[in-house]
C-alpha cells in the first residue's frame, strides 16, 4: 500500500494536512472516484491524520518534539517496511519570524535548540545521547529557487531555533507567567538574530535529527505568523492565517510538481 511513496508530508494540525491532501490531489492530477471522500487511514488512532495521495502521504504530528519524534520514528519504520526508495520528507509548519514580518517563508537551513546547539539532546537508558540535526542544505536551496516573481511571500533561508516551549521557551511574556523582562527578551531575540536565527517553532529539531540518522532527505518550510522582535501575540486575522498557512503548501507542491516526473 505504501511502497510507491516519494514525498512525506507533515504539518501540525489534522485540518492543515487534510487540506493539503486535497489540494496535492489537485495540484498532481490525482482523482478520486466519484462520490468517494479521502479517507484518514490513521482515523482509528485518535492519534494524528494520515492521507495517502498517488506517492504523497500527508501527515498531522501534533506539537513539539516528543509529538513529532514518536510520528517519525513509526513513519520511518513503514517506509523501511513497505521499501520505499529515497523519500523525501517535508514539514510544513508555522513559525514566528525573527526580523522576519508575518507571511514569510523560512526554510531551515539548520537547526539549533534554545542554547543554540546543533543537535538533539536525548536521555536513552539513563545517559544523554546527542544527535546531529542536519538538515539537506542542497534542499533547502533548490525548494529558494523555485520561488516565482508573483508570489506573496518572500522565502529566507536560515537557522531555525527549534524550542521545548511556545511561552516562555520562545521568550514570550503573555504565558501563564515569566520571570523576565521586555528587555531581557528583546536582548536575546537580538542576540540569537546575530547568531543568524531567523525564526522559532517547536518540531525542526527532532525531525532534522531522525531524518538525517535514517538517512532521508528532509525540509523544514514555515511561515511566519509574526515577526517576535514587534511583539509577542499572534494578531492577524483567521482569514489571513489560513491563507498564510497555504504558503508552505503551495511551495511544496510547486517543487513535487517539478520533481515528481524525474523520480
Ligand atoms: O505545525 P506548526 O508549525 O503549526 O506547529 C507550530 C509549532 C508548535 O507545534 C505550534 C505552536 O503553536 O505551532
Ligand atoms: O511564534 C511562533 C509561532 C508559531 N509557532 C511557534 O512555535 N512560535
Amino acid at each position: 500500500m505504501f511502497s510507491d511513496v516519494k514525498y512525506v508530508c507533515m504539518g501540525g494540525t489534522p485540518k492543515r494536512m487534510e487540506k493539503f491532501a486535497y489540494y496535492i490531489m489537485n495540484e498532481i492530477g490525482c482523482k478520486l472516484p466519484a462520490g468517494t471522500t479521502l479517507l484518514d487511514i490513521s482515523y482509528q488512532s485518535y492519534r494524528y491524520s494520515m492521507y495517502k495521495v498517488g506517492p504523497v502521504l500527508c501527515l498531522s504530528h501534533g506539537m513539539g518534539i516528543p509529538s513529532v519524534g514518536i510520528l517519525l520514528h513509526e513513519i520511518i519504520k513503514l517506509m523501511y517496511h513497505a521499501k520505499c526508495k529515497d523519500p523525501i520528507f517535508f514539514r510544513l509548519g508555522t513559525c514566528g519570524g525573527i526580523g522576519i514580518e508575518g507571511g514569510n517563508l523560512v526554510v531551515s537551513e539548520s537547526a539549533v535548540d534554545g542554547l543554540l546547539q546543533p543537535f538533539l539532546e536525548l536521555p536513552v537508558l539513563g545517559k544523554l545521547q546527542r544527535k546531529p540535526a542536519i538538515l539537506d542544505k542542497k534542499l533547502a536551496y533548490d525548494l529558494k529557487k523555485i520561488q516565482q516573481l508573483d508570489d506573496p511571500f518572500t522565502i529566507t533561508v536560515g537557522k531555525t531555533m527549534c524550542t521545548y516551549d511556545f511561552y516562555e521557551g520562545q521568550g514570550r511574556l503573555d504565558g501563564a507567567f515569566c520571570n523576565f523582562t521586555e528587555t531581557d527578551k528583546l536582548a536575546f531575540l537580538r542576540k540569537i538574530h546575530e547568531e543568524n536565527v531567523v525564526n522559532m517553532e517547536m518540531e525542526s529539531l527532532c525531525f532534522a535529527a531522525l531524518c538525517h540518522q535514517a538517512g532521508i532527505r528532509g525540509a523544514v518550510i514555515c511561515v511566519t505568523l509574526l515577526n517576535r522582535l514587534d511583539g509577542d501575540q499572534v494578531t492577524a486575522s483567521k482569514e489571513t492565517l489560513n491563507e498564510w498557512q497555504e504558503y508552505p503548501q503551495q511551495l511544496v507542491a510547486r517543487y513535487i510538481k517539478k520533481n515528481m516526473t524525474h523520480r
